[in-house]
């Protein structure tokens, strides 16, 4: 077994490695744009070799690896072979084998998997300890020998105070979270996950699996992950660049469904009906209902004769067309088709040859008969009628709730119309009834718990012919319309074989504060398994005060005595006055303090959490008391709760709590 010091020699010839890779790169930006055959190709080429050299260049620095697994001499696969295992693969000397392993290939799999009940033939795992790039030393647990113990440098790892945005868990991935990254790529899951539990975290993680694995079926399609705000997706912006991924796309649904502003808030009754799956099948008729019965024949000039098509034959087509299941789009331009071939049978009969600028022509001629028949639509035409006084044609949702998503006041025209976040999600239904969306090879969701039908009906649309990975904790879910089962949500998100898996090992919150919040869980009425939590260390302090803003003063400067980030998460309206008072007392809320309203905490950890007046978050929204559980869920070592008032019932258990 190699020295330390043996393994800091490996570290150069890692370094070295590449360099050389790196070099490699850019050489080939060089070369590739010249040699390559073509000018598409060379482009293409040069393309591939420059964002390959950009990846390297970019990445940031890290440790080269992070484990190493010696294989016993009875292996049938890798007989006596050690292999070490890092972020990204790099290639050996004079194309000899990688010296590093990527964290994804085959091989690696034992990393994650293997142990002392069944070792996989790995007789000695390695894992390593890493100060920045400087290594630190390693510990072996030799699995052929039955040893297998609790890892220091993986606790150390999981109970690393938390500063900036999150990490990869590359190196410490768990074996049930392994075989949630590695599933099948044609398998959808959904997995229930306890805060802390690693949901964003596997999702992130199986996005760049799915990408090695698979990239060449998975680049044409792209790889899209949803998260919940933009605060999230900045806090989770640094995992993918860091596991070598540049290319996954982003963004929340409400950026991927922006085609106009939102400009409009609804009332939650009005929200709730515009969320509501039955929406889908009131735009739907609303749509065809576009569509009249021919009524008479199109006549159609050509020279001095003219072509007719009668009401029969016309009726035939757009009732056959009506019944194929296309976008309205397309069975416009179908319908149109099939009038201009009735044309062109008839002129053929009478001996006249149709070649393509005469079909155009008839084609024009027949186009504002079409707009008659099989009108343009546009979404926001459709929607602004629709809401002028929904006529609900196909008579799916009550008197009342046709008031309730009634214009209070009708725009002047659908140009003028000022659309809330909900119309954008029945806008983008009815524009993917026109015309097919782009789909994706994968999409993940994360929080979608909080998605609401018409929501999860967009997500579909967009993974009709890929898979899906569903990242939620029906606990969380906070939006009036938010799941209270899984199954009923892979349905509407179009997969409803998709396998259910739940994740109980939580990493963030420690076992004191995971007691708390678990005092919440039986009044948040879903039912969702008991969480372990991985962690014993940390605190939990409930602090009754006079006055809230000084009790928030006070744990904030203390909490700036221990190392990591900090945050104050407070019902919303008490955040000025709360951002005020820890201003007035200079206290530096730029740094790594932060005040941040409870409906943005989701998804979110900081090292130390004040979580400010319980009583405040929980009454201020349908679902607060689930609001109270994601914000008491937020700390990574220690939780202090400030209030003035008491707390709210299912928590007024601070004295067996603390
Ligand atoms: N295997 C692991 N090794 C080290 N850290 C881990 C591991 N799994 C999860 N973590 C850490 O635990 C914390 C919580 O992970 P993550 O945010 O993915 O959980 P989550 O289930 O999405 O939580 P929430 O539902 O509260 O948003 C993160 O800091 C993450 O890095």
């Amino acid at each position: 077994m190699e020295t330390l010091d043996d393994e800091r020699r490996y570290v150069e010839r890692c370094t070295a490695g590449l360099r050389r890779m790196l070099d490699g790169a850019r050489n080939n930006v060089i070369v590739g744009e010249t040699v390559a055959g073509d000018r598409y190709s060379a482009e293409r080429l040069g393309r591939h070799l420059k964002s390959l050299a950009k990846e390297l260049s970019e990445e940031p620095e890290g440790p080269p690896f992070f484990g190493r697994l010696d294989f016993g001499a009875g292996s049938a696969e890798h007989p006596g072979r050690s292999y070490h295992i890092g972020r990204r693969h790099i290639t050996g000397e004079h194309g000899g084998p990688p010296v590093v392993i990527d964290w994804r290939a085959p091989v690696s799999r034992a990393f994650y998997r293997a142990s002392a009940r069944d070792p996989q033939d790995v007789a000695v795992r390695r894992r390593f300890g890493w100060s920045g790039t400087t290594l630190t030393g390693f510990e072996d647990e030799r699995l052929a020998q039955g040893e297998e113990g609790e890892s220091k440098i993986l606790a150390a790892e999981i109970e690393r105070p938390r500063v900036g945005p999150m990490r990869d868990i590359v190196a410490t991935i768990q074996p049930e979270q392994d075989d949630l990254v590695r599933a099948d790529v044609d398998t959808s899951i959904c997995v229930q996950g306890a805060p802390g539990t690693g949901k964003t975290a596997v999702g992130l993680h199986r996005a760049a699996y799915l990408l090695y694995a698979h990239r060449h079926r998975l680049e044409r399609g792209g790889v899209l992950v949803l998260g919940p705000n933009r605060a999230f997706l900045g806090y989770i912006s640094a995992v993918l660049p860091a596991l070598g991924e540049m290319d996954v796309e982003q963004t929340t649904l409400a950026g991927l469904l922006a085609t106009v502003p939102v400009a409009a808030a609804d009332t939650e009754a009005a929200a709730m009906v515009k969320h509501d799956a039955r929406m889908a099948q009131v735009l739907r008729e609303a749509l065809y209902a576009r569509i009249s019965r021919p009524l008479e024949p199109v006549v159609v000039p050509d020279g001095s004769y003219r072509w007719r098509v009668y009401e029969n034959e016309l009726r035939r087509i757009v009732d056959d067309t009506r019944r194929e299941s296309i976008p309205y789009g397309v069975g416009r331009e179908r319908v149109k088709a099939r009038i201009v071939a009735a044309v062109r049978d008839q002129a053929e009969t009478r001996g006249q040859t149709a070649n393509a600028a005469w079909l155009r022509q008839i084609g024009r001629a027949v186009t504002p008969y079409l707009d008659a028949v099989w009108p343009n639509v546009k979404p926001e035409e459709l929607l602004h009628d629709l809401l002028l006084g929904p006529e609900d044609v196909a008579g799916v949702l009550t008197d009342a709730e046709r008031a309730a998503i009634t214009w209070a006041k009708p725009p002047r025209s659908f140009k003028s119309a000022k659309w809330s976040a909900a119309d954008l999600v029945l806008l983008d239904e009815i524009a993917c009834l026109i015309e097919r969306p782009r789909g994706y090879g994968h999409v993940i969701v994360d929080e979608a718990q909080d998605l609401s039908p018409m929501e999860c009906r967009a997500v579909a649309r967009r993974s009709a012919h890929g898979s899906l990975t569903v990242l939620g904790d029906l606990a969380q879910g906070t939006t009036p319309w938010a799941a209270t089962s899984w199954p009923e949500r892979m349905e509407l998100l179009g997969k409803p074989d998709g396998e259910i898996i739940a994740l109980t090992t939580g990493f963030r919150v420690p076992a004191v504060v995971v007691e708390l919040a678990n005092t919440l869980l039986a009044a948040l009425q879903v039912e969702v398994p008991e969480t372990r939590s991985y962690r014993s260390d940390g605190r939990l302090r409930v602090t009754p005060v006079t006055a809230l803003a000084k009790g928030v003063v006070a744990a904030a400067r203390e909490a700036l005595g221990f190392e990591g980030s900090i945050g104050v998460i407070a019902a919303d309206a008490d955040v000025e006055t709360l951002t005020s008072a820890l201003w007035d007392e200079g206290l530096d809320i730029a740094g790594r303090l932060s005040v941040l309203p409870a409906s943005m905490a989701k998804g979110l950890e900081y090292d130390h959490v004040v979580v400010a007046e319980p009583a405040a978050i929980a009454e201020a929204e349908r679902r607060g008391l689930n609001r109270l559980y994601v914000a008491l869920t937020r700390a990574v070592s220690r939780l202090d709760v400030v209030h003035a008032r008491p707390l709210p019932p299912p928590l007024s258990h601070p004295a067996e709590a603390a």
